[in-house]
Parts: structure tokens; C-alpha cells; sequence
């Protein structure tokens, strides 16, 4: 399941990945988008959850029982990194999530002013995270800038 704020580019990443493909017509999500990505020969199942605030009490149920949690942040908004923090831990402590694994994508470093790994790392607290695998990697679905390793990194957690 892919989740985080409004606007951070969850559409987008699984748009690229899925198609190989950038696109600017993307729309706000509104509840969610399911989609089959292949990796070679493993079939990634794919939801991609909507970010604005109302959507947000959702986010626990699409990822209940998923192989893994991808967390999008858009790392040239540096204003919402608080409130992005705030979602992932309040999601996180849900019980029924325990122990799964998480990958953090800064996306859209392609932009001059993005923040690098080592800045969202202390700002979203992922250091404190203890109870499961993290990953965390600077991305940008424009230019694909690191894509193949996040795939590679989801194909060798689905089942
Ligand atoms: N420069 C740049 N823009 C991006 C990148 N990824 C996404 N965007 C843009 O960011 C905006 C939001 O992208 P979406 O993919 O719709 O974001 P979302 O997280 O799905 O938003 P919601 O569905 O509302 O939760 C769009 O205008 C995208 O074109 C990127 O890597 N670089
Ligand atoms: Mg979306």
C-alpha cells in the first residue's frame, strides 16, 4: 500500500512504475487506485491510497494485511514535513500493522531545493522506528532518478 500526504506524488510513483512512464496528468486521488505491476515474474499488487486529510482514517485499513508500507513524502516541502511525521507515527502505532515493513520515498528530488535522506530522516523520527525493517530512499518519478531500486526493494518483499 502506498499512503502519505496530498500531493507527495503516491499517483505518480505507481503511474511510472507501472508503466514505465512520467506522467504531469495525474489527478487527486480520491479514495484509492488499485493496480498490477510487474516486476520480472513477480506481480506487485499495488494500492494506491489517497492523501487529502479526509482520506486519511482509510490508510490503516488498506494496509492491514499488506507485505509492505511504502510512505511518499514530497522532499521539496519542507513546511509538511511535521504533518507528514505526525500521519506515519499515528498510522504506525496502529496494532494491526506491527512488524511490517516500510519503505520512505523523498520524491521528487529532481527539484533544486529537495531535501536529502539525511534531513528527512531525523524529521519524519524514522530512527525511532524499532519495530520493523525501514527503508529509506531520495527518488523523483519525473526522472526516474532511483526507481529500480525501489522496485527491486518491493518485488523482494511481495509474496
Ligand atoms: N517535480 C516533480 N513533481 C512531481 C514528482 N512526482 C509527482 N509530482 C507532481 O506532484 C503533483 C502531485 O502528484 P500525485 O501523484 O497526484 O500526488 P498524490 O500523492 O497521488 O496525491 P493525492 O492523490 O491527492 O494523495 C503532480 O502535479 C505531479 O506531477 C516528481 O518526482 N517531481
Ligand atoms: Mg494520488
Amino acid at each position: 500500500a502506498v499512503v502519505g500526504l496530498q500531493a507527495s506524488g503516491k499517483t505518480s510513483f505507481v503511474y511510472v512504475i507501472g508503466s514505465g512512464q512520467w506522467s504531469e496528468d495525474v489527478v487527486p486521488t480520491v479514495a484509492y487506485n488499485f493496480r498490477k505491476v510487474r516486476k520480472g515474474n513477480v506481480t506487485i499488487n499495488v494500492w494506491d491510497i489517497a492523501g487529502q486529510p479526509k482520506f486519511r482514517s482509510t490508510w490503516e485499513r488498506y494496509c492491514n494485511g499488506v507485505d509492505a508500507i511504502v510512505f511518499v513524502v514530497d522532499s521539496s516541502d519542507r513546511e509538511k514535513f511535521n504533518a507528514a511525521r505526525f500521519e506515519l507515527h499515528q498510522l504506525l502505532s496502529q496494532p494491526s500493522l506491527t512488524g511490517v515493513p516500510l519503505l520512505v520515498l523523498g520524491n521528487k528530488n529532481d527539484l533544486e531545493d529537495h531535501a536529502p535522506i539525511k534531513e528527512i530522516i531525523p524529521a519524519l523520527q524514522l530512527d525511532k522506528i524499532s519495530d520493523r525493517p525501514v527503508s529509506c530512499y531520495s527518488c523523483s518519478m519525473k526522472s526516474q532518478h532511483n526507481l529500480d531500486i525501489v522496485l527491486n526493494w518491493l518485488s523482494d518483499r511481495s509474496h
